[in-house]
């Protein structure tokens, strides 16, 4: 057996292919079995990727906010971290620190933060990591709306998530106005991350059929206070009844008002409040240089021309209050040619042209935009030098908002704020208050450029520039007007007169608000007082006091309509107090009201007691410019002046009455048509006023309306007590319209009468001069036989003028009823018919005459006396 054994080794050894085969088919035999192993253990993709959203979830709990200095740092998908680093955000800001882990675990977060310091991404990126955890299809439908106060914002913000969530397979869309809406409604439902404007979005909600947010995962208000600022407060409640309540909800903004937290209150569950800056020295970014400036309202304009003449190099944003001084002056300043190239942006330009000034302004190195509170939030245009703040901000937050167009991440900016000496002590007040560090410095007035003179040649020569000047002129005073802290603006210190000159107008426009308020000055004293009382007592915002204030300006507007509330009803009416262009006028600037409207709210809620800290100013002379500055555009300029101001308010008691009177005003503005007017007129019984023109003779030559001539006027004014009755005033202007009618016609008769009189005395005047020269000739005649009284007696022929005068006298009548020209055609007749029935008769006689003479010895020769007697003829006929 042993043997066997050893010899059946042996054979393997001999024979190594047959041992190699046999080993390769164990092998193969193992590996098969592995793969198949392998594959029965290989799970689909979706599953390894739900199974990294679990991990990912899991470690949400364990962010610990204090060890995060990078995006990388939060678990987050890698599809979001590539998107990040591809635009090169790689270390968090403050804010995206403490929120985006918060918002990470599902929370709704109240974010605020300094103007530049990247709330964009703190909400962006959770809500990129929201839809991804939910591994959220197009088929899915909306999953975020994201809502921004306004279009260029919305943009912005569609922008970076695009750039950011590239990686992802979401869809996202950008929903503002000024789009087609069929357009947007077509594709609104395959969008599942929604960029919009409020007003536009709700309109969807009502008119999109197929529009529906259902199944929504989270909403974002970014910069919210601005949001319920314009007005959207109704809109963005409408909006919020149309979202499922379980939805998580991140707010931010980079001020935080008590209208804020009151939304909050309504759409935010048990919300974490992020405050980054709270404990900050200053609310603004540190790297914000702030200055202001006080100069007289009539010095404004060549202030911004010298400024930018000596900063031709920067990049710079010029905020104005309202759209139609930003129109007037960017023509003006184009004009001008300061140097630089001058863009402006507002709320009245196309949807289109916006963007394209936005984009280009976004790519310049060099230029000034001028612009409206539309460019205040949010908007982060690359590199901006400068922020100068042309007419005083509202409020200490939107003061806020508009410097932070410059210093943002990190870089520096300066802002410039130029005040009126009216608005100095309340607005920096407010602002030391806000924590906002700003220094007062002065104009060097040798190198102000006064560019008044210029104006007033480009209006004088461009109608359409004239007009756009009193527009503007008639807007700032108006935005003054309507401000709601008479702590800071008061427009009856402004030099009205000054300024309308300095916008290159001749002459101040005609502003009946004005008119009407320095009529009643102790009024407004009083009203004023009775504001301030209220305010003080306020410290919340309810529903009702929204309403207050909506109710408050719809009664400004109606002030600014009819010309004033105070007067007695049938004063107003009579007086008109607008007048349609100025009608047409405050339906344009309803947009703006709105905006105030907003405001209104928010400073009623935070009225700024008096402290000495506002007299903390330092009153350091600084230049325009900084070093390079100097070196690249020319030397800086100082500035400045100052005065104090004073206050005037509106009660808001008596608007609450009001308000319910011009409810329906208030929220959509009606244009009033003649017929209601007319209407109200007649309800109200009015006597319609009479207006009465005199000649310089002081004779009457126009009643308007006209004078009741007729017999029925004395009957039709004894009854006139009870207002206007339609039946018997249509029957009086039937009376009136016979009575005119007969009067015209006895006008007219009169008229033809006087006109053939003339004719008459004209034709009479030329035959008495032919017959004078009848009786020369026959003078002549005469003169040759003096014995002969049997020649030519041209005065035997008959008189035309008695032959006429008989026959028209006859067909006077007749003649009354016949046309002028008719008439002319039968004039003309008769005079020849009357030639051809004189002719025959005073031939006869000639020749009866010339037949009983004895023939005449004229000294002549025949052919000279047949020549003669022709020429008698001839005359005679
Ligand atoms: N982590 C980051 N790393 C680098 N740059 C960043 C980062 N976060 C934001 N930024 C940049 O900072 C700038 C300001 O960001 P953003 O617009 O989000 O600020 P904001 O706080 O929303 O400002 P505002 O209050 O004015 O709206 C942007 O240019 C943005 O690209």
């Amino acid at each position: 057996m042993g043997k066997t054994g050893d010899s059946l080794g042996r054979e393997a050894r001999a024979d190594p292919v047959r041992s190699f085969n046999r080993w390769k088919k164990k092998h193969s035999h193992r590996q098969n079995q592995k793969k198949q192993l392998r594959k029965q253990l290989k799970k689909p993709e979706w599953q390894v990727e739900r199974e990294g959203i679990g991990r990912l979830v899991q470690s949400y709990a364990q962010i610990n906010v204090n060890a995060i200095t990078r995006f990388s740092d939060f678990p987050l998908s890698k599809k979001t971290l590539k998107g990040l680093q591809e635009a090169q955000y790689r270390l968090v800001t403050e804010i995206q620190k403490q929120t985006i882990g918060l918002a990470l675990q599902g929370k709704d977060v109240l974010g605020a933060a300094k103007t530049g310091s990247g709330k964009t991404l703190a909400f962006l990126v959770p809500v990129l990591e929201a839809l991804y955890r939910l591994q959220w299809t197009s088929m899915d439908g909306l999953g975020v709306l994201i809502i921004s106060p306004t279009r260029e914002l919305a943009y912005q913000t569609f922008e970076v998530l695009r750039k950011v969530g590239k990686n992802h397979d979401f869809s996202a869309g950008l929903i503002i106005g000024g789009k087609d809406l069929k357009h947007e409604a077509e594709r609104i439902n395959n969008i599942n991350i929604l960029v919009c404007t409020p007003g536009r979005l709700l309109q969807h909600m009502d008119e999109t059929v197929s529009f529906h947010a259902t199944s929504l995962q989270m909403l974002v208000l970014d910069e919210a206070d601005r949001i319920l600022d314009m007005g959207f407060a109704d809109t963005m409640n409408a909006i919020i009844e149309n979202l499922p309540k379980k939805r998580q909800t991140l707010l931010f903004s980079a001020t935080q008002t008590k209208s804020v937290k009151d939304l909050a209150r309504l759409s935010l569950k048990n919300p974490e409040y992020v405050w980054v800056h709270e404990k900050a020295k200053y609310s603004t970014p540190a790297t914000l240089e702030q200055n202001y400036i006080v100069c007289e309202l009539q010095q404004k304009i060549s202030v911004l021309y010298s400024f930018l003449r000596s900063h031709l190099k920067k990049k710079s944003i010029v905020f104005f209050s309202s759209c139609k001084e930003v129109q007037y002056l960017y023509r003006v300043f184009c004009r001008l040619r300061p140097g630089i190239s001058i863009l402006a942006l507002h709320g009245r330009q196309q949807q289109m042209r916006r963007m394209e000034v936005y984009n280009e302004f976004v790519r310049k190195r060099a230029a000034v935009l001028f612009a409206t509170d539309i460019a205040a939030r949010g908007l982060d245009f690359p590199a901006v030098n400068w922020v100068l703040q042309f007419d005083c901000p509202e409020d200490a937050n939107t003061y806020i908002h508009r410097a932070g167009r410059t210093a943002r991440y990190k870089e520096d900016g300066e802002a410039l704020l130029i005040l009126l000496p009216s608005e100095e002590q309340g607005m920096v007040q407010q602002l030391l208050q806000k924590k906002v560090p700003v220094k007062q410095i002065k104009i060097n007035p040798e190198k102000l450029i006064d560019v008044q003179k210029k104006l007033e040649s480009f209006l004088a020569q461009d109608q359409d520039l004239k007009e756009r000047a009193q527009r503007c002129f008639v807007s700032y005073v108006r935005s003054v007007y309507l401000m709601k802290d008479k702590e800071v603006f008061d427009v009856s210190k402004l030099p009205i007169t000054e300024y309308a000159l300095s916008l290159g107008l001749a002459v101040a426009p005609r502003v009946r608000f004005l008119q009407k308020m320095q009529k009643q000055p102790t009024k407004e004293v009083v009203r004023s007082q009775a504001n301030k009382t209220i305010e003080h007592s306020t410290s919340s915002l309810t529903n009702d006091e929204v309403e207050e204030f909506r109710a408050y300006f719809s009664e400004k507007m109606s002030i600014l309509q009819e010309g004033g509330k105070g007067l007695e009803e049938t004063e107003y009416r009579l007086d008109s107090g607008t007048s349609d262009e100025e009608l047409e006028e405050e339906e344009e600037d309803h947009e703006e009201i709105e905006e105030k409207l907003g405001k209104a709210r928010e400073s009623q809620t935070q009225s700024v007691p008096n402290t000495d800290e506002g007299q903390e100013v330092k009153d350091v002379p600084v230049q325009f410019l900084d070093g390079d500055d100097e070196e690249e555009d020319g030397p800086g300029d100082d500035f400045l002046k100052v005065k104090r101001r004073d206050v005037f308010g509106i009660d808001l008691k008596e608007n609450k009455t009001l308000q319910k009177k011009e409810s329906s005003k208030s929220s959509v503005k009606k244009k009033v048509t003649k017929v209601a007017e007319a209407k109200k007129i007649m309800k109200r019984n009015f006597k319609v006023n009479k207006k009465i023109t005199f000649t310089d003779e002081g004779e009457l030559v126009q009643q308007w309306p006209q004078m009741q001539k007729s017999a029925t006027k004395d009957k039709a004014e004894d009854d006139d007590s009870g207002g206007i009755n339609l039946d018997k005033a249509k029957e009086r202007l039937q009376e009136e319209d016979k009575f005119d009618k007969e009067e015209y016609r006895k006008k007219i008769k009169a008229k033809h009468r006087e006109k053939r009189l003339k004719e008459r005395e004209a034709r009479r005047e030329a035959n008495k001069r032919q017959a004078k020269s009848k009786d020369e000739e026959e003078a002549f005649l005469d003169w040759s036989d003096d014995d002969d009284d049997g020649g030519f007696d041209p005065s035997t022929l008959p008189d035309p003028d008695k032959h006429r005068s008989s026959e028209e006298s006859d067909s006077e009548e007749t003649e009354d009823k016949i046309s002028d020209t008719k008439k002319k055609q039968g004039m003309r007749k008769r005079n020849s018919s009357e030639v051809e029935a004189v002719g025959p008769a005073s031939h006869h006689r000639k020749k009866a005459k010339w037949e009983s003479l004895e023939p005449l010895d004229t000294g002549l020769s025949l052919a000279e006396d047949e020549e003669l007697v022709l020429h008698l003829l001839r005359s005679q006929s």
